[in-house]
């Protein structure tokens, strides 16, 4: 240990309190076996008929960027101070790569990025996705795995596609990548979007964004042009 932190007070030598197993009451135990785990394929795997992904044909190309989807957003906004900034490209077929430098204000604990943070830059990323099948979407639910921190000062490098979907239904995966393309897997994520129709954002964001957003007429043309041209 450092001496400094020595210093402090730490004691490398901490556990978490813990009482033995059977100890712990276990009010089922009188009336039959403890029931087995869930088993069977969880809300995250496509169904047998889910289909694959259909790269829409004015999706940017690969290699594009995608460009904020709005300027307020935490993950992407230019005008969002203390957000992300993730830019995001297209990649090949229904793909995303994407960069996020992990600055002082995502911090956890000292010196390493918060892991909301960095779910946030997951689930940014998958939500990009949605950009090349040319859809409206939200995230339904979002898996993660924090495999190695992520100390500040890093550039995440995410990679993320598009499983399958089924209805309304987009099933995605994501990685992150310390320091470049082929570092360290430091996050994953596997994710459920649902498709909604722009009323979705109209019918439940406060009211004073939602009508600077419809008053920005690119932002409104973008989004509406997803429905009615599919
Ligand atoms: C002028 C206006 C301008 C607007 C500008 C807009 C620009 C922005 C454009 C794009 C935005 C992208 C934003 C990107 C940001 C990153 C992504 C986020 O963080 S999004 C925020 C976090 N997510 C939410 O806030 C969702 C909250 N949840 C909901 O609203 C609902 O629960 C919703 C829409 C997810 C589903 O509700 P239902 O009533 O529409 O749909 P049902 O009929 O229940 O489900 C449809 C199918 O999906 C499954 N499903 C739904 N939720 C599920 C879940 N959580 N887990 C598993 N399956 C689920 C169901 O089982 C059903 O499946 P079966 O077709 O029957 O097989």
């Amino acid at each position: 240990m450092e001496p400094s932190l020595a210093r402090c007070g730490w004691r490398a030598t901490a556990r978490v309190r813990s009482a033995p197993v059977s100890n712990v009451p276990n009010p089922g135990a009188a009336s039959g076996p403890a029931p087995s785990p869930p088993s069977g394929p969880g809300p995250l795997t496509p169904p047998a008929d889910a289909a694959a992904p259909v790269r829409h044909p004015d999706a940017p190309a690969p290699g594009e960027p995608l460009g904020p989807h709005y300027e307020h957003c935490f993950g992407c906004g230019e005008a969002q101070p203390h957000g992300l900034r993730l830019r995001a490209r297209a990649g090949e077929g229904v793909s995303i790569t994407a960069e996020f430098t992990v600055g002082p204000d995502h911090q956890g604990a000292p010196g390493l990025a918060h892991g909301g943070v960095l779910a946030t830059a997951l689930d940014e990323t998958l939500g990009s996705l949605n950009w090349l099948l040319r859809v409206v979407a939200v995230t339904g639910r979002l898996q993660t795995e924090f495999v190695r921190p992520v100390p500040v000062g890093t550039v995440l490098h995410l990679d993320a596609r598009v499983t399958a979907v089924h209805r309304r239904k987009i099933y995605c995966t994501a990685t992150g990548r310390l320091g470049g393309p082929e570092g360290p897997v430091a996050v994953r994520a596997d994710a459920l979007f649902v498709e909604v129709k722009v009323d979705h954002f109209i019918d439940n964001g406060r009211q004073e964004e939602i009508r600077a957003a419809m008053a920005d007429p690119d932002q409104f043309r973008r989004v509406r042009a997803f429905e009615v041209n599919p």
